[in-house]
């Protein structure tokens, strides 16, 4: 179909110049590929058996026999995605949607009025539409598009529930503005339900704080917290004892995690808008004065157990729609920037203590050349985690065969169907001042 631009553009190139053909192939054809979804139970309050099933009852017909508890990590239920379908877009009247609704849609969410940009004059209410994502961005709420020649990711035929005059000329038009009956990708729609029970976190995320370990009655901390997927999971494997300390950059990150943290039940986590990378503001050195100082003070080398999982160039995120062409300059100043939390945190990991250090990028440079960086500068060792569901660290960047089995790699093309992402375990062996 003529208008269906290749998701990544310009990007394709750079990919291939960084990482080689195969692995820029492969990437982006995963790349507009919902993974299954993944719902993470909150064992404090139920069980996977009891999501599974309340599950099965939610999910579409077509999905219902795919609900399971993984083996693998028993605390995650999984209902696997359908698709690529094939379909049919011919002669229909076109509508596209805003690209940060096209990847939700991709996961399984309906099509609200705010998210539909433009459509063809011939949209009516009842009529078969084809739905389009907006790749570049660029069009503006209202556009008409009779040429049939806007670029657009195809998403599937559905039917109009409201006109042009319904979505763009009514002050904060709201509601579902088409019913998608035949999407290229079928997959359930989890949001907002069973709040206090599940939280829809990916697969190799959920696989993180299992990696850390974190024991009830430890004193942790997660140093990038928001909005709190893995900080809420270790704190439902503390058992909701101890404190787990959880910083943020932005004061709306903080509101985030606290919610999370309330509708799971949660309360042993102290969330603080911190920059963690300008740990000579935070680290005192009499003590721990967390009461009342602002910004909270903590005492060098205390914590048990630390989880740093920094900003970072997002290339396993899928699936995606977009691309940045600032990719490569990007990559370098992510890997670097990333060294900061990692030496924060082992000024504040107690000697002895477990250091757990992720991604969600495939990009080596932020992933095992960061592992070799720290293995070199900190007093730090790998560990062979408890789970493993990932593949071996890729070879070239620094680390050993035996230090490549320790960390894991998800790739998008993976035998998990993931997104991309890195994980490792360190322990910390001696004092660092
Ligand atoms: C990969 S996300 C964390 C996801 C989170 N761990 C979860 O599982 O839900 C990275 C986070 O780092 C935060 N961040 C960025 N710079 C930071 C800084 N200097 N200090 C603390 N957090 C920062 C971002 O706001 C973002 O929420």
């Amino acid at each position: 179909m003529d208008s269906v631009q290749r998701v990544g553009g310009d990007a394709h190139e750079t990919m291939k110049r960084l990482f080689g053909e195969e692995v820029a192939l492969k990437y982006f054809e995963h790349l507009a590929r919902p993974p299954p979804t993944t719902a993470r139970v909150n064992t404090l309050v139920t069980t996977p058996e009891q999501v599974a099933e309340e599950l099965r009852a939610l999910v579409p017909e077509a999905l219902k026999g795919s609900v399971a508890i993984l083996e693998s990590l028993p605390d995650v239920v999984v209902v696997q995605t359908l698709g690529p379908i094939d379909r049919s877009s011919s002669n229909l009247s076109k509508v596209w949607v805003s690209r940060k609704c096209g990847e939700a849609v991709l996961r399984g969410a309906n099509i609200f009025a705010p998210g539909v940009m433009a459509a063809e004059t011939s949209l009516a209410v009842g009529i078969r539409v084809a739905v389009y994502a907006d790749i570049t961005d660029s069009l503006t709420k209202g556009s008409f598009k009779n040429e049939d020649n806007h670029p657009g990711h195809y998403l599937g035929n559905g039917i109009a529930k409201m006109d042009r005059k319904m979505l763009f000329h009514t002050e904060r038009a709201h509601g579902i503005a088409i019913v998608l009956d035949e999407a290229v990708f079928v997959a359930p729609s989890l949001n907002g339900i069973m709040e206090d029970k599940i939280y829809l976190q990916n697969l190799p995320s959920a696989v993180v704080s299992h990696v850390l370990d974190p024991q009830p009655g430890e004193y942790v901390l997660d140093m990038c917290a928001s909005p709190g997927g893995k900080t809420t999971h270790m704190a439902i494997l503390m058992g909701d004892k101890g404190r787990l300390v959880a910083f943020d950059k932005g004061y709306e990150k903080v509101k985030d995690i606290e919610r999370n943290a309330k509708r799971l039940g949660l309360t042993i986590i102290q969330a603080h808008r911190n920059d963690a990378t300008k740990y000579r503001k935070y680290i005192s050195e009499s003590g721990e004065v967390t009461n009342g100082a602002n910004p909270p003070m903590f005492a060098r080398e205390s914590f048990d157990r630390i989880l740093v999982d920094p900003p970072c160039s997002a290339l396993g995120i899928r699936p995606r729609l977009e691309f940045s062409d600032r990719l490569s300059t990007d990559l370098q100043q992510k890997a670097l920037f990333q060294r900061n939390f990692l030496r924060a945190a082992v000024m504040l990991l107690k000697p002895g203590g477990v250091l757990v250090y992720s991604t969600c990028t495939i990009n080596p440079g932020e992933n095992e050349s960061n592992v070799r960086y720290a293995l070199d500068e900190f007093p730090l060792k790998l560990e062979k985690p408890k789970v493993r569901l990932g593949e071996v660290g890729v070879e070239g960047m620094g680390l050993s065969d035996e230090e490549r089995e320790m960390v894991q790699r998800f790739e998008p093309w993976g035998r998990h169907d993931t997104p991309g992402f890195f994980c490792a375990r360190f322990r910390k062996t001696g004092e660092y001042q």
